[in-house]
């Protein structure tokens, strides 16, 4: 993974260098298969080509990339490790949230026992909807933010969907507490998209920012993710037509078989 990524970085070093560009095909006689890392905007742009060109919907990709976020979490973190414990899953406002809030109901699916804590709810019909399955699976939606010594006794994982790639930093005064809490608790955490508070081009904040075990990167990792030193990353999303994945260049890995998610380290 670090020499991918040191590839990556030169890639994108000879681009700054108008004289200096060459075919990014150069690189494809190295047999290391070079994931794009994306900027903010161009995340911003894809996904919004995914709706208009394309013609999904948000609960569509929603489905795919909170079920391959859940898919991601039973690879790395299987149920026997997880020993009986629950799983915390934090969503924050946008689609992000509502990532986590799929994931949920998945893991609730495969056995897992999640418990949702939801503290700044959407009242668009996609997070009323999303809310009123995790309740009708028996799924706790929490408004408050569970003691530090409650969490640490009782959940054996942590799932972070609280912010994807539309975070501008720094992380407003609500959301402190529970960015708080998963920069000081000893339970790994599982990033969605982005492990939330940091920088999605510069990654994590100078003055430290949580650090997730498991990152599942969606449609393709961000520049963020460069930062990345946790066990695991995985990308998952698996929605990306042919044509988008070459309009942008994204080189993305092959996903084994009918897999909906990869390791990519
Ligand atoms: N194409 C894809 O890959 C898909 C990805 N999905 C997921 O969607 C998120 C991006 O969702 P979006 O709604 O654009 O934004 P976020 O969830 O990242 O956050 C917006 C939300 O957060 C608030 N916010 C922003 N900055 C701050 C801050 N500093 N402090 C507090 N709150 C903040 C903002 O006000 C909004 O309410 C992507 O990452 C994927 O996870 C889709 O599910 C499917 C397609
Ligand atoms: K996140």
């Amino acid at each position: 993974m670090r020499i991918l990524k040191t590839f990556d970085k030169l890639y994108h070093n000879i681009q700054q260098f108008p004289l200096l560009k060459i075919n990014k095909s150069l690189f494809h006689t190295i047999p290391i298969k070079m994931v794009k890392f994306l900027g903010q905007e161009e995340a911003i742009n894809i996904d919004v080509e995914l709706f208009n060109e394309y013609k999904y919907s948000v609960d569509q990709l929603m489905e795919l990339a909170g079920l391959s976020c859940a898919v991601a979490v039973t690879k790395c973190f299987p149920k026997a490790e997880v020993a009986g414990k629950s799983v915390l899953i934090c969503c924050g406002p946008g689609n992000n949230g509502g990532d986590g809030l799929v994931c949920a109901r998945h893991l609730k699916l495969f056995e897992y026992n999640p418990v949702v804590y939801y503290p700044k709810q959407t009242d668009k019909p996609l997070y009323q909807n999303l809310t009123h399955q995790c309740i009708s699976m028996n799924i706790p939606i929490l408004q408050k933010l569970p003691e530090t010594s409650k969490i640490e006794t009782e959940y054996g994982l942590i799932i972070d969907a609280l912010f994807g790639f539309s975070f501008k930093p720094p992380v407003r005064p609500d959301f402190i507490p529970v960015i708080n809490l998963m920069k000081s608790t000893s339970l790994p955490i599982a990033s969605v998209d982005i492990p939330s508070g940091w920088d999605v081009e510069n990654g994590e904040p100078t003055e430290g920012g949580i650090k997730p075990e498991l990152l599942i990167s969606l449609t393709a990792p961000k520049k963020c993710a460069l930062n990345f030193k946790g066990r695991y990353h995985y990308l998952g999303g698996r929605f990306v037509p042919h044509g988008l994945a070459e309009k942008y260049q994204l080189d993305l890995p092959k996903y084994p078989g009918t897999e909906c998610c990869v390791a990519i380290n």
